[in-house]
């Protein structure tokens, strides 16, 4: 029985890693599958992982019909048997419908993955969707840790370190800092209680620094 499953977790818990081995290991069984992802860090066309892989994806934007992607190639006789959807944060409430009509009419497995909300706790619309009509949620076993200590939950978007909570909803950037440009937005995964503070690892960092400063912890 065909599914629809929506893959969570906070940025860098290993969503798109996960992604590249599901479609590996239904490609090492002699399935075909097709790749779609939207505003991945690599670029336009590309399905990237922290870990260093990286694959030809199809880019979708807000005119893609997922229904139709896939009878257009079947009807010029291409395979498809599965469906990975990366980045399924960014995809609109219809396309989430669309995924699960391919579901359920065309009978293909649908993986997708993506991050549920966004730098202001709030759900990604693809991603409500998604949860409102997967078979199943499945949270990404790969704990990321809050500076703390704590499991993250959250995504804190940052600018120079500090989190900020004013802006587009999306932004497309990266968690590691290194990479980065000065000024260039950035993204940290916090616990419940730190974001909420608006305490990032750097602003942690600055109150320990200074002298005779409470300890939020
Ligand atoms: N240098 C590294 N060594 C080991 N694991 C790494 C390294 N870099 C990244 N990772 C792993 O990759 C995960 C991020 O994978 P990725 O698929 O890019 O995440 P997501 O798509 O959820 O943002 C990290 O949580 C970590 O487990
Ligand atoms: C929290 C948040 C994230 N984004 C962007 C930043 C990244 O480009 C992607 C998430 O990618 P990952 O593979 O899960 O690391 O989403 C955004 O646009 N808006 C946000 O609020």
């Amino acid at each position: 029985m065909a599914e629809l499953v929506f893959f969570a977790g906070t940025m860098d818990s290993g969503k798109s890693t996960l992604a590249l081995q599901m479609d590996y290991n239904h490609r090492r069984r002699g399935l075909q599958g097709l790749i779609f992802s939207r505003n991945d860090r690599a670029g336009t066309g590309k399905l990237s992982s922290r870990l260093g892989l990286q694959v030809s994806a199809v880019e979708a934007d807000d005119t893609t019909d997922f229904w139709q992607e896939v009878v257009n190639r079947r009807t010029r006789g291409e395979r498809v048997d599965y469906l990975v959807c990366d980045e399924a944060q960014f995809y609109g409430a219809e396309q989430v419908e669309q995924l699960a009509r391919l579901v359920d009419e065309m009978n293909l497995n649908v993986f997708a993955f993506g991050i549920t909300t966004d730098f202001r706790t709030r759900l990604f619309p693809g991603s409500a969707r998604l949860v409102e009509l997967a078979d199943r949620v499945e949270q990404l076993q790969v704990e990321t840790l809050c500076w703390c200590g704590r499991r993250a939950t959250h995504n804190a978007r940052t600018i120079g370190g500090r989190m900020v909570t004013e802006g587009e909803q999306v932004v497309v950037g990266d968690t590691v800092a290194e990479e980065r440009a000065e000024g260039a937005v950035g993204y940290e995964v916090l616990c419940r209680r730190h974001h909420s503070r608006r305490m990032t690892s750097a602003s942690a960092h600055a109150v320990e620094l200074s002298p005779g400063t409470l300890q939020l912890g």
